[in-house]
């Protein structure tokens, strides 16, 4: 079942007056790590538990490889719940042994993935303590460890990164690479943009239901206006006012940040810039996620 995709085509889903899905539809390339974002309600959770079949949808499919997901290929899906979903009481070894079993692995392949994943994700040491009495971070790498234990072949993570310190976000983001580079579709939801727009391949975002973007970052942001942020130390105030195509979004001593409008040549402001003295930087913003989703979750909803 390698190089398949995960394609969630048309899904919508109600909880009585509440419409949670509006015909949701994106796909997660093989080898692909697609970065899914919306604010708080927006139907992530729903979206993620429909593909892994735990819930129902009202309308639409999920397919894996073309063909609807069933319960043989629901089985090879690695998950993260939002609510996690561990055994306190279990000690970690344990738990990722019975997991990867109850995923049909023999005894002793369980056992290997198991010890694998438990050094891969730095919990050597926590192997035979019981779940309940790790920290919150590593009870977060016991539960990746266990979204992998039976070597899925779709992963589907429920904000994985979230509590995380810096050295286990590092962790998790280069085994879900690792992960995806062998031919897996990878989806996490998250709300640290910058963290989904280093890492991931395509970005969805989602907003009260429904799907307003998906694609790369790049293509998602190219045609919206861009920045470029200008140092001229002996231009006189408000030098860059009035520019066609432009708009002075900050003026900060020497600094100015101008937007371009869409098809403006960056060239005008340069000469401008020049005309006025010396130019010490002359630069383009990187068009952040951050922005882009700004601007789409607070746009006027359509009527
Ligand atoms: N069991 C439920 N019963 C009723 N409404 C629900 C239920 N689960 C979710 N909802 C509603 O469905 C919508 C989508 O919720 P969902 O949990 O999928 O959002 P989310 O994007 O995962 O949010 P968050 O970022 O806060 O985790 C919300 O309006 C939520 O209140």
């Amino acid at each position: 079942m390698a190089d398949t995709a995960l394609e969630i085509d048309d899904v919508s889903k109600r909880y009585g007056e509440v419409v949670a899905l509006d015909s949701v539809s994106f796909d997660v390339r093989p080898g692909e790590l697609f970065g899914f974002v919306g604010s708080n309600g927006a139907g992530k959770t729903t979206t993620m538990r429909i593909a892994l079949g735990v819930l129902s949808a009202d309308a639409g499919q999920v397919r894996f490889g073309g063909a609807p997901v069933t319960h043989e290929t629901r089985s090879r899906i690695g998950y993260m719940p939002e609510e996690r979903g561990l055994y306190p009481k279990m000690k970690v070894l344990d738990q990722l042994v019975y997991l990867a079993q109850l995923h049909g692995m023999t005894a002793n392949a369980a056992h290997t993935s198991a010890e694998n994943w438990i050094a891969r994700l730095g919990l050597k040491e926590r192997r035979t303590e019981e779940v309940q009495k790790l920290s919150l971070g590593n009870q977060q790498r016991v539960q990746l460890a266990a979204a992998l234990v039976h070597d899925p072949v779709v992963l589907v993570l429920d904000e994985p990164f979230s509590g995380l310190d810096p050295l286990a976000v590092d962790v998790m983001s280069q085994v879900l690479r690792e992960k995806a580079a062998t031919g897996v579709p990878v989806v996490f939801s998250s709300h640290q943009l910058d963290l989904v727009q280093r890492l991931c391949d395509r970005v969805g975002i989602i907003r009260d239901g429904r799907m307003v973007a998906v694609g790369t970052v790049p293509e998602l942001t190219a045609s919206g206006a861009s920045r470029i942020n200008v140092s001229v130390p002996s231009a006189a105030p408000g030098w860059a006012s009035g520019l066609p195509g432009t708009t002075v979004v900050a003026e900060d001593g020497e600094r100015t940040v101008i937007e371009l409008a869409p098809g403006t040549d960056d060239q005008t402001v340069l000469a401008a810039a020049l005309a006025t003295g010396p130019v010490r930087e002359f630069s383009r913003q990187t068009a952040s996620l951050s922005d882009l989703f700004r601007n789409v979750v607070t746009e006027e909803k359509p009527a």
